[in-house]
């Protein structure tokens, strides 16, 4: 991982994580890089696709290979999108706007959190006119203020919601415990009127009643676990959602069949396979592990993505072999945010996409839709998960 400190012009994702810990003081470090408790899951996504072997296919002409494929009917010029990931003006002052940009630039898609750094309408005003934004949220038990969100980013023009689901409550991240993690000044939750500390009188009451005071810091599991609607059932949620918007709902944090097929029984549109990057309950199966049950559960009905621990081409490549309809990207935009702003996180798109394509030449695959599962060795632990 440590690069040479004479190396300042990355050539694979792990050396802008590199670069990016020489950038980043202690308490935006830790609350990028870091996991829930023993970080076995974190460590789990990458080490799983180590595991996934590849079995190249030869002569097969691959003088033109493309990239080019779609979310929702949308074509995007590559499968490798952006996951949403908060606070991002921690690790570049143009934050949000910067990745907005990079997305446009790439014709790729880009998922913007509930707990961005700017205003939603702000960042949507970077696209190419083409590319697609979608809202990632996060419900509250204050239902009028997800509902205005909503609304907001439906007239901002984003194209879907990306209701979280594996974060009812928030994971116990040791190292932000230990720094008390704060977001630093000049910073806040831009989504919210003042910051998600308080919205209306009667929740200021609430929270001060329960010890919280405007100096408790804010991933404080008592602030968002307060905020958060941790009563979410499939009953009453997704019918709700249904009730207040006609845009798309993707499901992120979907990790078994059993849910897979929940999601497909109560009208979702599609599902991300993702363990929130290690940072939720640690000791879950790594992302790329879950993915074919789900893609067999969800029988084609709907698409089905994955995040968590893509880092190289050939990643990206076992992800769509597996059945992933693009995968999302969460730690390695903000490593090129704290690198160079938008020039970085543009940066690191483009290594990743030579890297895929190169993954794709030297597997014989032309195009994204020749991407199979024959093209992954078929060890007895894959066969089970097929
Ligand atoms: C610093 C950070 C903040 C994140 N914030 C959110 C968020 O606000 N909403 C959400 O659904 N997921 C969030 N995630 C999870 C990502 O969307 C994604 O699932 C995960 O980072 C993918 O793993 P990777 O970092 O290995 O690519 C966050 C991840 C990180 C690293
Ligand atoms: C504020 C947090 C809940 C955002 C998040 O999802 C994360 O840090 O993983």
């Amino acid at each position: 991982m440590a690069v040479p400190p004479t190396v300042c012009r990355p050539v694979c994702l792990d050396d802008f994580e590199a670069i990016a810990r020489t950038k980043l003081g202690q308490n935006a470090w830790d609350y990028y890089a870091t996991g829930a408790n023993d970080m076995q899951t974190l460590h789990d996504n990458r080490e799983a696709f180590s595991r996934l072997r590849l079995r190249p296919r030869v002569l097969r002409d691959v003088s033109t290979v493309s990239t080019k494929t779609s979310l929702l009917g949308r074509s995007i010029a590559s499968p490798i999108c952006i996951a949403p990931s908060a606070m991002q003006c921690m690790a570049d002052s143009d934050g949000e706007e910067a990745t907005a940009k990079a997305a446009a630039a790439f014709d790729t898609a880009m998922v913007l959190s509930t707990y961005s750094t700017t205003a939603l309408e702000q960042v949507i005003h970077h696209s190419n006119g083409h590319n697609p934004y979608w809202f990632q949220l996060y419900l509250y038990q204050n239902r009028p203020v997800s509902q205005e969100l909503i609304q907001r980013a439906e007239r901002a023009g984003y194209q879907a919601l990306v209701l979280t689901v594996d974060t009812p409550v928030i994971g116990r991240r040791l190292a932000d415990a230990r720094n008390k993690f704060q977001l630093p000044r000049p910073w806040r939750l831009a989504n919210f009127p003042k910051d998600l500390r308080i919205v209306t009188a009667s929740e200021r009451a609430a929270l001060l009643a329960n010890g919280i005071t405007k100096d408790t810091p804010l991933i404080d599991n008592k602030i968002l676990s307060n905020r958060a609607d941790a009563g979410l059932t499939w009953t009453e949620c997704i019918p709700w959602l249904r009730s207040v918007t006609g845009l798309p709902i993707i499901l992120k944090g979907v990790l078994t069949r059993e849910d897979a097929e929940l999601a497909v029984l109560h009208g979702c549109n599609g599902i991300i396979v993702s363990n929130h990057g290690g940072r939720q309950l640690d000791g879950v199966l790594a992302a790329i592990d879950a993915l074919p049950e789900v893609v067999a559960a969800v029988r084609g009905q709907i698409e089905v993505y994955m995040d968590g621990g893509i880092r190289k081409g050939t990643d990206v490549f076992k992800a769509l072999a597996l059945g992933a309809k693009a995968v999302f990207l969460g730690r390695p935009v903000l490593w090129g945010l704290a690198y160079n702003g938008e020039q970085g996180v543009k940066e690191m798109l483009q290594i990743l996409h030579d890297e895929l394509e190169l993954a794709m030449a030297l597997c014989g695959c032309a195009t994204i839709e020749a991407i199979t599962p024959q093209y992954l060795q078929q060890t007895p632990e894959l066969k089970s998960r097929l």
